[in-house]
């Protein structure tokens, strides 16, 4: 493949995420593995030339661009090398025109840059939430330990904050190395292993992951029990809860799961009420905290979503809470900065609950943030998170 015909190729691939982010379809990761798949005469060095091409222009791009080759040519502005590709060769892109749109650069979009502000988030700190993330590991301690992990991996690894993590650059295949399949490490990021670290969950203990997902934090819960005791994974998506077991059973891990139906989850959860020892509240987000990842999220964010986040997380801490035994705690979490859907949550939950304090939080990293602590990619090298630990009186 020709420089210009990597760029077109590109262009279409940006064509096909902007058109996913408008419709809320698939993340940009499927869509441009979507459309290699049909290429498959298209090799693996122009692969990945052409993603880093088009993962360099979502990044660049804040508002959602009209078009793949609007967003192009915002890089292009900035990049001498790439302008001179759009020469109109065969399979490269047209000449640039003078009147052609050019996306707009920056963090987000601007209603959403607003709110970044409005949290404490400078335009330098959010364009670290843009930055490439490394790859981190967690040794999972029902059947090694980090210090065995690390003397295996075909990779030399460093050691995170978090006691079972490991780093490596981003994008090593780690899926599939050996010790994946025999289940000695989860890729799970350090801020979210920290962030299970803060429920302090101990052998023998009756622990619930209300918003479970697969089990990210299902399975580090699991590994701190040690396989004593009582785990329950909830959440209200099938498909996400049913890639639960396999991992379960690669891990090791003793997991009950549970699916929900929205809006009678109590009922479903009627045998925890006031029960569980320690309850993960892993809320539903924005998500903003995870932009290294996948980019082009912010772009899939609405005002009208951000709404609708926050009432879900209100609810999901409402529910998770009734679960909780007196003298039990919960951890809430997020993926995103975004005070409305943190400090805010917690904030409106204590008030209306004198029962629940919240507790001091000690996991080596982060920062106070209302009544939890904020961990950034600029402060702490992790994704960035918001979570508080309550404890009921
Ligand atoms: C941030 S994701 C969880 C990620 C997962 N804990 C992990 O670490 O990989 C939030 C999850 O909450 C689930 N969810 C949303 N509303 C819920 C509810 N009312 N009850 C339980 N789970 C819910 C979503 O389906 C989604 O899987």
């Amino acid at each position: 493949m020709t420089p210009a015909a990597r760029v077109q190729s590109a262009i279409e691939v940006l064509d096909a995420v902007i058109a996913a982010a408008r419709r809320e379809g698939a993340s940009a990761e499927r869509v441009a593995s979507e459309w290699l798949k049909a290429r498959r005469f298209i090799g693996s060095k122009d692969r990945r030339a052409i993603r880093d091409l088009a993962w360099g222009a979502i990044r660049l791009c804040g508002e959602v661009p009209v078009s793949g080759r609007a967003a192009m040519l915002a890089v292009a502005k900035v990049d001498p090398v790439l302008t001179a590709l759009f020469d109109g060769s065969r399979y490269g892109p047209a000449p640039i025109r003078e009147e052609e749109p050019v996306a707009s650069v920056g963090v987000a979009p601007a209603w959403l840059e607003e709110q970044l502000a409005a949290s404490g988030i400078s335009r330098e700190q959010g364009a670290g939430l843009l930055a490439r993330a490394p790859l981190d590991l967690r040794a999972n301690r029902l059947k090694t330990t980090r210090d065995r992990l690390a003397a295996i991996l075909p990779l030399e690894a460093e050691r995170t904050q978090a006691p079972d993590a490991l780093r490596l650059p981003g994008g090593t295949p780690v899926e599939s190395w050996p010790e994946f399949a025999e289940g000695l490490f989860e890729v799970q990021d350090t801020g979210s292993q920290l962030t299970c670290s803060a429920l302090e969950v101990c052998p023998g203990e009756a622990v619930v992951d209300l918003c479970a997902g697969a089990g990210g934090k299902t399975l580090a819960l699991a590994a701190a029990m040690q396989g004593e005791g009582h785990l329950l994974a909830c959440d209200i998506d099938r498909p996400r809860l049913s890639r639960l077991a396999p991992r379960a059973a690669r891990a090791g891990a003793q997991v009950e799961t549970r699916l929900l139906d929205p809006g009678r989850e109590t009922e479903a959860l009627a045998d925890w009420q006031g029960k569980a020892d320690a309850v993960m509240v892993d809320a539903p987000c924005s998500g903003t905290g995870t932009w290294r990842r996948g980019p082009e999220a912010r772009w899939r964010i609405t005002p009208q979503s951000l709404a609708r986040y926050a009432r879900m997380q209100a609810e999901v801490l409402r529910i998770g809470a009734s679960l909780v035994r007196p003298g039990g705690r919960l951890t809430y979490v997020v993926c995103s900065l975004l005070d409305a859907e943190g400090p805010d949550v917690v904030g409106a939950f204590l008030e209306r609950n004198p029962e629940w304090r919240a507790a001091e939080q000690q996991v080596g990293a982060g920062t106070p943030r209302g009544s939890g602590l904020r961990l950034t990619p600029w402060d702490d090298s992790t994704d960035g998170f918001f979570f508080a630990t309550l404890h009921r009186l």
